[in-house]
């Protein structure tokens, strides 16, 4: 059972954790902090939080559980904010989307890394951001990784486990490169493509003439090009080197397929296809 729940962030991620615990009955108390005053006072008529407190000092004290749900890029700012506040035996974990430059920006907040901090992903989301678009069963079923650092304290490693269980999540654990490296491909790329598509099919077509006759599989294809550019700019500026890594593999893949038409290759483009349709199937059983 937690106590007391503050929650940094009250939007689209940190909001479901709140909705889900609350739901679960799990959590006695849920405060939230955030810049904006208004999507706070939304926060509580949403019935997301039960108070708040502009003030990140203020709105730690007493907190048994501490959850950093803002962009990565603010990571840094919350824990220098907190550092003389959090209490000693508090778990402190994050749902950030790249794992090392959170550790960084902790590590560097709080001048070394705190027993009590587990670095935390959960692989669940939506396009949308803020309270508004929050919902409770947003982790159901999915995964919700940890990468434990050699400074984590293990009944603080336990703690946060349990609270993602208590959503429905599937928790894992693995390093924070290896969760870099596997994210970066599996949904960073993806993102970095389709935001890439649609801005180039953008300044191509005159008038947005070109977007009249996208369908369905554009649609797919594109969803995630509507998510906040401002996450996803601090994302590829955290995860530069596997980001970095996985593209230049990818672009030369991206070749062979352009070779491949430029030569009328048909066996080799049924090959690719064949191979790409068989491991989407067998993903999406
Ligand atoms: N959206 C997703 O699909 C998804 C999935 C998993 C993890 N994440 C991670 O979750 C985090 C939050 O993403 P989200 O989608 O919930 O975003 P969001 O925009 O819905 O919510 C972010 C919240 O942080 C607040 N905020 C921004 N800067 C702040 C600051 N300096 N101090 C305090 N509060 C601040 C905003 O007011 C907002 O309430 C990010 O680190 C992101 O990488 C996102
Ligand atoms: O489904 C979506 O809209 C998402 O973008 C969710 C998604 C992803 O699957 O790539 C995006 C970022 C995260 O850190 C985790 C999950």
């Amino acid at each position: 059972m937690i106590r007391r729940l503050t929650i940094f962030g009250v939007g689209l991620i940190g909001g479901s954790l709140a909705l889900a615990l609350r739901r679960a009955g799990t959590c006695e108390e849920v405060v939230g902090c955030s810049r904006s005053e208004d999507h706070l006072r939304q926060a509580v008529e949403l019935g997301v939080i039960d108070r708040y407190s502009l003030d990140p000092a203020e709105a730690v004290a007493g907190a048994d559980m501490v959850v950093l749900a803002v962009p990565l890029g603010a990571m840094g700012g919350v824990c220098a904010a907190i550092r003389d506040h959090l209490a000693p035996d508090a778990a402190l974990t994050d749902v950030g989307s790249a794992k090392g430059s959170v550790v960084d920006a902790v590590r560097e907040g709080f001048g070394e890394l705190p027993h009590g901090f587990v670095p935390g992903h959960p692989i669940a989301g939506t396009e949308r951001s803020g309270v508004a678009a929050a919902f409770p069963t947003l982790f159901q079923g999915r995964r919700v990784i940890l990468t434990p650092l050699d400074t984590t304290d293990i009944g603080a490693l336990a703690k946060v486990r349990t609270m993602w269980e208590e959503t429905g999540a599937v928790v894992e654990s693995m390093s924070v490169a290896h969760h870099d490296e596997i994210l970066a491909a599996t949904s960073h790329l993806p993102h970095l493509l389709a935001f890439g598509l649609v801005d180039s099919l953008a300044r191509m077509g005159e008038r947005d003439e070109i977007f009249r006759y996208a369908a369905g599989g554009f649609r797919d294809f594109t969803r995630i090009a509507s998510s906040d550019p401002v996450m996803w700019r601090d994302i590829c500026l955290s995860n530069r080197e596997a980001i970095l890594s996985v593209m230049a593999h990818y672009q030369e893949d991206l070749t062979m397929i352009t070779e491949a038409v430029s030569r009328g290759d048909g066996e080799r483009l049924l090959e690719i296809f064949q191979r790409a349709k068989a491991a989407r199937d067998r993903f999406c059983e």
